[in-house]
């Protein structure tokens, strides 16, 4: 395969320091591609020769960001549930029925275009590697579909079909969690590699500890990897289940007690904080900054999604955790890269080293700095 040698790189941000939130940097670094994967990372001025030889004019150069919590196979618009909320109305995930009867009547072909368009979005945004859910089928036939479809983007596949009870099961809950943990599982635990559930009994749509603990074992037992939407909404059991399960991840983390923060900070469970869905819903930030200081692995992810957060931009949300939850930039940018890399179990991502795939972003701006520093601005795209 032929190799490239990309040079003009005023500030390489690796991110290959064991050390959390450090980056590694590299000014005026090089680095060689051969397509798939990085062949050598240094200082320009001992770099190798190669093939093609590709100059970024002084431009930063960091890992390609790695979303590891999407819900991008959805239909159907919600803009008017957003601007309800804007005039005070609360969030309690009543609304994802409405995407559920739209993403139902949608083609196969419909979503893969839907999908393929917001992966472009963010692919021009600089995120390179994407995590996608399913949730918005709750029905065997539509999960298992749209798993299968998510599959044609992506690795990262996640079960979710304890997303929330659909209407039509309403009258009996525990029939819902039933199917979820049986039938369902079956039919979707061949295109899925993570099983995940919300956990809210602050919403009286989503899941009780105890229902979270049934889909959650049942998916271990397929042998699908754990993730958690916890204590999104208030305060709940969520984190310490997914610390208690050994979840790779617990995603929102909005209402932490001191006993939460302390719970993950002692374990292997990432907390993936998702900041766009409380500047959508106009909730409190999460306490990332306390998550960091204890000691916890923390990742920045999007949460695009149809309801909270119809945003896919990870330099938005980067500038939020430095805005609003005072992550340093380095720690937000690290955060992005190798934090939720690490959500998702992942060495070969999320960082620039010999060996990692050849993932890369580029900045418009000789600094990775720059990216908290013009919120809004299209520095960053995929390389
Ligand atoms: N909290 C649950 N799921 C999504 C919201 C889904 C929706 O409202 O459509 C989230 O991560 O915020
Ligand atoms: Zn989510």
């Amino acid at each position: 395969m032929s190799t490239t040698l990309i040079t003009g790189i005023a500030e390489l941000v690796t991110c290959d320091d064991e050390r959390e939130g450090e980056l590694g940097i590299v000014h005026d670094a090089a680095v060689v591609v051969d397509g798939e994967q990085i062949r050598w990372v240094g200082a320009a001025a001992q770099a190798p020769d190669a093939d093609e030889r590709r100059d970024l004019g002084g431009r930063a150069v960091l890992p390609g960001f790695v979303d590891s919590h999407t819900h991008l196979v959805f239909a159907g618009d919600r803009s008017a549930e957003f601007t309800a909320r804007m005039t005070g109305e609360p969030y309690d995930g009543g609304g994802i029925a409405v995407s559920m009867a739209a993403t139902r009547g949608a083609s196969d072909e419909e979503l893969r275009s839907l999908i393929g368009a917001r992966l472009e979005q963010m692919r021009a945004q600089g995120t390179t590697s994407w995590e996608i859910k399913s949730g918005y089928g709750l029905n065997v036939e539509h999960e298992a579909r749209s798993l299968r479809i998510a599959k044609e983007f992506t690795d990262e596949t996640t079960f979710l079909g304890a997303h929330v009870v659909p209407p039509e099961a309403r009258e009996d809950r525990a029939a819902y969690v039933d199917l979820v943990a049986g039938e369902m599982l079956e039919a979707c635990a061949p295109h899925a590699k993570w099983i995940d559930v919300f956990c809210e009994p602050n919403s009286t749509y989503a899941f009780t500890g105890e229902e979270s603990r049934r889909v959650l074992e049942a998916g271990a037992a397929k042998g699908l990897g754990l993730r958690v939407h916890g204590n999104q909404l208030g305060p709940g059991p969520g984190v310490q289940l997914a610390v208690e399960l050994g979840a790779a991840s617990v995603d929102h983390c909005t209402f932490l007690s001191d006993d939460d923060v302390e719970a993950v900070a002692g374990s292997d469970t990432v907390a993936t904080v998702l900041p766009g869905v409380e500047f959508s819903t106009r909730m409190p930030y999460p306490r990332a900054r306390d998550l960091i200081d204890a000691g916890a692995t923390v990742a920045l992810a999007s949460d695009c999604n149809p309801g909270t957060c119809y945003s896919n931009s990870i330099p938005f949300v980067i500038a939020l955790a430095v805005r609003e939850m005072r992550l340093t930039p380095a720690e937000a940018v690290w955060a992005a890269t190798r934090g939720a890399a690490k959500s998702l179990q992942r060495s070969d991502i999320g960082v620039v080293r010999v060996g990692a795939r050849a993932d890369l972003a580029v900045l418009d701006a000789p600094s990775y700095l720059h990216l908290a520093y013009r919120p809004g601005v299209p520095i960053a795209s995929a390389l």
